[in-house]
This record gives C-alpha cells, structure tokens and sequence, in this order.
C-alpha cells in the first residue's frame, strides 16, 4: 500500500501513471480534455515546438504529449529575423509535416501575424485551413483582451484555442523583446488579458516573459492551464523552443532557455569527419559500396 495519494504529492499522478501526460499509458492522441483533467490533478507537463516530420516523432516516441508548431519557425526554421515574415501557406505546410510525424502528441498549429489581426472572421478561415490542410487539433494566436472576439468564434466553431500573452512577438516592431507585466499597471492587463482568454474559451495560456510571481498569480487564479516560457517554476506547463533546448539555434538564445544538448557541436562535428573522409579518400569503404 502507498502511503501518499496522489493529491498529496507534490507531482500528482494516477497511481497506474495510466493517465498522465508525460509517463502515462495512453496510446491514443492526447485532446484538449486530457489536458483540463491534468490540471485537476495538479500535473505539470512539458511543450516542446517542432516544425519538421523527423523532430517531431522523436519528441513523440519520448512522450512529449503536446508540440507547438510554433511561428518561431520563421527564425529557428526559415532563416528569417523575426516570426514577423511568416504566412499561413509555410505554417500550413510545417503543421502537416509535424501531425505527420507524430501519432500521440496534440499538435498546436501558431497562427502567424497577419492571419487573424483583421478580426474573427479571418481568424476562423485561418484557423479552419490549419485544421483541414494540416490536421492540428488545436491553433494558438497572441493577445489577451484584444483577441477575445477571435478566440470566441473559432472555440465556438469547435477549433480549440491556446491563447499567448505577455511577450507576444509577432508585436515586436511595437513592443520590442522586453519582460511584460512589470509594475503595478502592467500587472493589472495581464491579469486581465489571462481573465478574457478564459472567458473567450481558450484551453490553455502561454505566459512569456512575464514575472515568476506574476505567472504564479495568474496559474491560481485561471482554471485552464499556463504555459509559461520565461515565467518561472509555477506554471502549470513549461515550452522551449526545441532548437534552443538542444543548442542548434546558434547566436544568442534567451536567458530562460535551458540547453540540454550541444547539437550545433555534434552536428559541425559530423559533417567536418564526413568532409575528411571524402578529401582523404577513407570513405566510402569496401563496406559501403555495391559490386
Ligand atoms: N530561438 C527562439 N527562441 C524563443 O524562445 C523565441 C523565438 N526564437 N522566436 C519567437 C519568440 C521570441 N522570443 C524571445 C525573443 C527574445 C527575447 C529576449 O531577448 N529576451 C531577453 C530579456 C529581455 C528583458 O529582460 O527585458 C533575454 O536576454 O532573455 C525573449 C524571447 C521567444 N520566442
Ligand atoms: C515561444 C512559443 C510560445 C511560440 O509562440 C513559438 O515558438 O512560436
Ligand atoms: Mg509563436
């Protein structure tokens, strides 16, 4: 017999594990519900981005139970400054790959800037080709009170929606890269933009940039689940940007990224001995070719 229930642990999760989002049993692909029941339980979950067939499954076969298609594509994928650039047709085709390569995980399709700013009704034709073309169960767009008539039509219409507030870049012409929610004021709207992404229908809130007792404020007071990036310990998910995670991004990486590998190095690494061997004339072997 266990001594502690599940609720008493810190870490709640079913005693069989069978339910959890990460380390559970489940085959099937994960839904927006899987995700409300995990907040009941108090079990935090991971979010890794991917925007290729490939990462994705090996993220998938790890048990990284929801991927974001995220629009920062356009600088870790595309070779753009900004997610700014991004359009709808690349963000199409990149969610496709992604449901493509994965059979568990709920994928998150970003809508890119320009795809939703005029107002509901070209957020939901938006959204619906991102459901239809690519697959995604679910679509995420910035803004908190000023995106409220988008969220509500598209979850009214049944296309689940993972609201983003604090920092939001698509707006970093107007806003810059700068921490959110600083000051009493500042405070106040993000508060109440988390408020009118709950009301609107949203099934989860990135939080990015914004102060960890800020982000731990807002994870109480919501019943659907933060996401944070930038947002301490207290959120109810955490994302990265998989290509920061792994040390591929190359140049500076924001100060809340955690590298947990150096795949620019092993990949330089590898192409640089596969050049030697070509120039040297020790590859390909006697084992490599065909007769
Ligand atoms: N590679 C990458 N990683 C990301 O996390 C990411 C993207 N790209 N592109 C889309 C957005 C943009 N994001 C950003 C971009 C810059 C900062 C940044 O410069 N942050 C400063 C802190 C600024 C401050 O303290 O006010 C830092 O040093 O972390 C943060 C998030 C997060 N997203
Ligand atoms: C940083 C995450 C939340 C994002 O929106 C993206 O990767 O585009
Ligand atoms: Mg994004």
């Amino acid at each position: 017999m266990t001594q502690l229930s599940a609720a008493q642990t810190p870490q709640a999760k079913p005693s069989d594990g069978s339910k959890a989002l990460y380390g559970g049993k489940g085959t099937r692909r994960i839904t927006v519900r899987d995700i409300a029941l995990a907040k009941e339980r108090g079990e935090k979950w991971p979010m890794l981005t991917a925007y290729d067939a490939m990462t994705a499954s090996v993220f998938d076969e790890a048990g990284i139970p929801v991927m974001l298609v995220g629009d920062s594509a356009g600088n870790c994928h595309l070779g753009y400054d900004t997610t700014v650039p991004v359009t709808l047709d690349e963000m199409t085709m990149l969610s496709a790959a992604v449901v493509r390569g994965t059979s568990r995980a709920l994928i998150v399709g970003d809508l890119p800037f320009g795809s939703y700013q005029e107002g509901p009704v070209q957020a939901l034709r938006s959204a619906t080709r991102m459901v239809k073309e690519a697959g995604v169960g679910a679509v995420k767009l910035e803004g908190g009170e000023r995106s409220y008539d988008q969220i509500r039509l598209l979850v009214e219409s049944g296309i689940p929606v993972m609201a983003h507030i604090g920092l939001t870049p698509q707006s970093v012409n107007a806003m810059g890269y700068r921490v959110q929610g600083r000051g009493e004021e500042a405070a106040a709207q993000l508060l109440r933009d988390a408020k009118a992404v709950q009301d609107a229908g949203a099934f989860a809130v990135v939080l990015e940039l914004v102060p960890a007792e800020l982000a731990a404020e807002v994870t109480r007071t919501l019943h659907i689940p933060t996401v944070g990036i930038g947002a301490g310990s207290e959120t109810d998910a955490q994302v990265l940007v998989w290509t920061d995670m792994l040390g591929l991004t190359g140049g500076r990486v924001p100060k809340f990224v955690k590298q947990y590998a150096d795949l620019r190095e092993v990949m330089g690494n590898a192409a640089k001995a596969f050049a030697e061997d070509v120039v040297g004339g020790t590859f390909p072997l006697e084992e490599h070719s065909v007769h």
